[in-house]
């Protein structure tokens, strides 16, 4: 494989500075700039933290940026508002994405999946990039077309700007692709608290907790007479994610079509 040239945004970030660490380690992958909204025209080198990384200098905009920098793609993983920003700037400069960010509305997906379609240009969009996670979402739709009831209780550190989480958005969604909508619990049920019963997708229910010393944990609950059946995982580090996030850059290449879930790349 010839060597993929990688822009990251968000490199100070706790997923930005593990994907620093994998671009920077992994031989066929050349970190060739950094997106930050600090730091604008300092190399990556000065920045407390990155002192052994050399030649990877720091931009503010994405446009001068890609106008500078030959790449092929770019991993974003800032906020939803940035990386919406980016991805789209991303196509239209020709460099691929592949977007850990989450927080995207289907108006946003439907945007970049138009692009990359008009571009022909490869673009992933993964809500989890933890292969356990990606398992836990595609064991909860196989579970879902024989117990109707679920609820999906996500947990995270209490720095997490979104809620739902990406993960369990795109969890409620595989489910709703194989179950018939039901509206859950009894008819009459009333919250006396705003919020009591979660998030409602399509009938089933979402709880956001959010706590520090958690780091990404998320539980799918099933219900049916006389017993349940409960899928868990758990991420307990960042580097979880990495796995994931290499195979996402290395398909990306291959790619000429929008692609929104790990579930999608994986053999
Ligand atoms: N897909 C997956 O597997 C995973 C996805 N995520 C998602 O990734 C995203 C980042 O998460 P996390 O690393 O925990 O968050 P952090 O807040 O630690 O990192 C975000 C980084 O983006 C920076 N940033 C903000 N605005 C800009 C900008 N305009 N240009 C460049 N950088 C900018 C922030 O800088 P500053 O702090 O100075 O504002 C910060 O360093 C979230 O959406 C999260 O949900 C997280 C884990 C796994
Ligand atoms: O913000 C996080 O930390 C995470 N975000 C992603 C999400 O929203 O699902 C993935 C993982 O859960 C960690």
């Amino acid at each position: 494989m010839s060597e993929i040239k990688i822009i990251i945004a968000g490199p100070r970030g706790r997923m930005g500075s593990e994907a620093v660490k994998l671009v920077t380690t992994t031989e066929q992958f050349k970190l060739v700039a950094v997106l930050d909204h600090k730091y604008g025209g300092m190399m990556l080198s000065d920045v407390a933290g990155f002192q052994t990384i050399s030649n990877v200098p720091i931009y503010t905009n994405i446009e001068n940026c890609l106008q500078e920098v030959e790449a092929d793609v770019l991993i974003d993983l800032t906020t939803p508002e940035v990386g919406m920003y980016h991805a789209k700037a991303a196509l239209e400069h020709n460099v691929r994405p592949v977007v850990g960010t989450t927080g995207f509305t289907k108006e946003n997906l439907a945007e970049l999946e138009r692009l990359s379609y008009e571009k022909e240009l490869g673009c992933i969009i993964a809500p989890n990039f933890a292969i356990g996670a990606v398992l836990m979402m595609k064991f909860s739709q196989l579970a879902a077309k024989y117990f109707y009831d679920v609820e999906i209780i996500e947990m995270h550190h209490d720095q997490k700007l979104d809620a739902p989480s990406g993960t369990a958005v795109k969890t409620a969604e595989l489910i709703s692709d194989v179950r018939e909508t039901k509206k859950q619990g009894h008819p009459n049920e009333k919250e006396t608290i705003d919020g009591a019963r979660g998030a409602d997708y399509d009938g089933m229910h979402i709880h956001s907790v959010r706590l520090p010393g958690l780091i990404a944990h998320q539980q799918v609950l099933f219900g049916s007479d006389g017993q349940t059946l409960t899928i868990r995982h758990d991420s307990y580090n960042r580097a979880s994610f990495m796995s994931g996030v290499k195979v996402a850059v290395e398909t990306v290449m291959k790619q000429n079509n929008f692609v929104y879930g790990l579930e999608n790349i994986l053999d």
